[in-house]
């Protein structure tokens, strides 16, 4: 067993066993060992920084003088620190996650872009819909293909690609004559999309010590999702600019995109891909240069040890994803992995912050820029809250963050959709049936309720409202082809001309429970960005083997970009068969499923060595529901003689 085989060439200490403080030290060319168990204190608070487990290290035995334990205590916690967490990791994190700002900047600037884009190229909703979902279908083919680059290049020359896709992407969009050569720059942004999407948190894993990996790989949804903010940001500020607003707005993600090409340059490559190829001084090289002064030679020993076991243990020749289904561990972790990014996108994260705007307007904001702006305090939210994953992650560990968030998930469904129903409930009544231009032959006019005809995709809610409560003339009447904001014709259309009070729905109907779902909405956003957001991607970047990681975050990014593709094309459909309420409960249920399946089968990932993570795995899969108690496992790292060591609770044969 690869695990069992690695574990000899660390020494692997009890916490657990134990109980009271240990001092060791070794006259070994003058250098000293440090091993103690961590303190309650310092287990509780342990979150994994360097901080609190260089205190774990700060009581010594009664046999040893106060004045020089203070000394050491002092001595080993400086050095501690500063070989923990050398900071050219973090360096490399954020160059990297640059991938993942690209990720929500480019899905993210879409939906303001097409505002303005409709109007100046005359776009019709097909061409629309093309230019919006070709990005994200691209991305979920491209993510399939990055895993094969990834095997065979490395992880940074997929990175380098990656922006340089983004670059030259954003170059054609902010140039386009026409509408032909916008698709072709959304495709290319897209390609750019899958290859980062998979590659930057395996990159990011496979660089970060243990005690660090989680917080690192999250960072990078932080990215993602401080993408999607900035782009609302930039959606805001050039939606005054009528003429070529969109040029900028799309050519903006250049400028990162450069930056992380230029920065790739000369940031190094993965070492554990680097001995997988058999580069090993490169691979040394490389990992002394990441981990700073530390010695590395216990790690990459290990690293290589545990890459020729997995190799033996991998079952033989074939394409890696045959291998992969054909290996009980990985093909659980594949399908953990895929599982996972399936619930995120099925949670219908996308369909909120699309719909956001939508949900605000419901609540009484009418002016379009406004509904803008406030979206933007939307993504704002999502990144806030998955500024609190990245804080939590170390702290309560995948498996509760991911499990209490989409509890949370399925909960504010329900809030949302309980929100969707009452408002359809009392739905305001259309009152005044204006007479049809003979030319115009629709079925609007059928409709005596507003939330079947805004569920109509020809039909619009036409009303005048003084403020305090719905005037009786309301109508419902065809929407204008070229622009949803206006009817075709009547009091409702001219956008611009429009009478006090008098007002165009389309997509909602006004009502007075907005505050529901706008509460649903914030609750939503609070319960999904810590967990559900990021852990998909955390997660993944984790539970394959080496041999498999690149092939699996590929499978598991395809899952989720197709996904997500699904998700977004089907959801007007699926509110005008189920309405809103009905697509919410149904998002709800999904999430509940989710629950089920992560409660019974998502192992804690937390603070294990990559290589120890596939015998998680080797249990039949969904039992993990009853070994809750393994969670507690705390794992530090000590450096000993120059080295690191890693203590786990389950091993205290080595300690002395
Ligand atoms: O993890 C990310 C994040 O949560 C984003 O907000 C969402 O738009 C993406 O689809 C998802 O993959």
């Amino acid at each position: 067993m690869s695990r069992k085989q690695v574990d000899h060439d660390y020494n692997l200490r009890s916490m657990s066993n134990l109980m009271g403080e240990r001092w060791k030290k070794v006259n070994d060319g003058g250098e000293r060992s440090l091993i103690k168990a961590p303190s309650s204190a310092s287990i509780s608070s342990q979150g994994a920084s360097s901080s609190s487990a260089a205190a774990s290290t700060a009581a010594a035995p009664a046999s040893t003088s106060s004045t020089s334990t203070g000394d050491l205590e002092r001595a080993a916690r400086k050095q501690f620190q500063q070989d923990v967490t050398p900071g050219f990791v973090y360096v490399l994190a954020v160059f990297s996650a640059l991938g993942g700002f690209l990720f929500g900047y480019d899905t993210g600037v879409i939906s303001g872009a097409m505002l303005l884009l409709k109007r100046e190229l005359d776009l019709s909703p097909l061409w629309q819909e093309v230019l919006i979902s070709s990005t994200v279908a691209a991305a979920a083919l491209s993510a399939l293909l990055g895993g094969f680059l990834n095997g065979l290049f490395g992880r940074r020359v997929c990175i380098l690609l990656a922006s340089f896709f983004f670059t030259v992407g954003g170059i054609v969009l902010s140039t386009a004559p026409g509408k032909e050569v916008l698709l072709a720059g959304r495709l290319v942004v897209g390609v750019g999309l899958g290859i980062a999407s998979m590659t930057v948190p395996v990159y990011i894993a496979e660089a970060s010590p243990p005690h660090l990996r989680g917080q690192l790989v999250t960072v990078n949804t932080l990215f993602i999702t401080g993408g999607q903010f900035t782009a609302s940001l930039i959606d805001g500020a050039f939606s005054y600019l009528r003429h070529d607003g969109w040029r900028y707005m799309l050519g903006l993600s250049v400028l990162p995109a450069l930056l992380q090409f230029l920065g790739f340059l000369f940031l190094p490559e993965s070492p554990r891909w680097l001995i997988q190829r058999g580069l090993t001084q490169k691979a040394r090289r490389v990992l002394s240069q990441i981990r700073g002064n530390q010695n590395i030679d216990e790690e990459y020993d290990s690293i290589k040890n545990s890459i020729e076991e997995e190799e033996k243990d991998s079952g033989g020749d074939g394409p890696v994803i045959w291998r992969m289904l054909t290996y009980p561990p990985t093909r659980r972790a594949l399908l953990v992995g895929c599982s996972l990014q399936m619930f995120q996108q099925l949670s219908g994260i996308n369909t909120v912050m699309y719909y956001s705007a939508t949900i605000l307007q419901m609540s009484g904001v009418r002016d379009d820029r406004l509904a803008i702006w406030l979206a933007g305090l939307t993504t704002l939210t999502n990144f806030l809250f998955t500024l609190l994953g990245v804080w939590l992650v170390e702290r309560v560990g995948r498996r509760k963050l991911t499990l209490g968030s989409i509890i949370g998930t399925c909960l504010s469904l329900s809030l949302l959709a309980i929100g969707f129903l009452l408002s359809a409930q009392h739905s305001p009544p259309v009152t005044f049936h204006p007479l049809e231009p003979s030319i115009a032959n629709s079925t609007c006019s059928k409709y005596q309720l507003c939330e079947p005809c805004m569920l109509d995709p020809g039909c619009g809610f036409c009303y005048r409202d003084n403020g305090s409560a719905l005037l009786t003339s309301s109508s419902c009447v065809p929407v204008n082809k070229a622009s949803t904001e206006q009817a075709a014709w009547g009091r409702c259309s001219n956008s611009s001309q429009m009478k006090e009070h008098t007002y165009w729905a389309y997509n909602y109907c006004p009502t007075s429970y907005s505050w529901l779902v706008l509460l649903g909405l914030v609750f939503y956003l609070a319960a999904f960005a810590p967990g559900m957001g990021p852990m998909p991607w955390t997660i993944n970047s984790e539970i394959y083997p080496l041999w498999a990681r690149s092939t699996g975050n590929a499978c598991a990014a395809g899952v989720n970009w197709t996904f997500n593709v699904l998700v977004s094309l089907t959801f007007l459909h699926l509110a005008q068969y189920l309405t809103y309420y009905g697509a919410f409960f149904l998002y709800s249920s999904l999430a509940l499923l989710g629950f089920i399946f992560i409660y019974g089968c998502l192992p804690e990932t937390k603070a294990r060595r990559l290589e120890e993570i596939e015998a998680l795995f080797e249990n039949q899969l969904c039992s993990c529901g009853v070994s809750d108690s393994d969670e507690g496992r705390q794992v530090e790292y000590i450096r000993v003689k120059g080295s690191n060591y890693h203590l786990s609770d389950n091993d205290a044969s080595d300690v002395d």
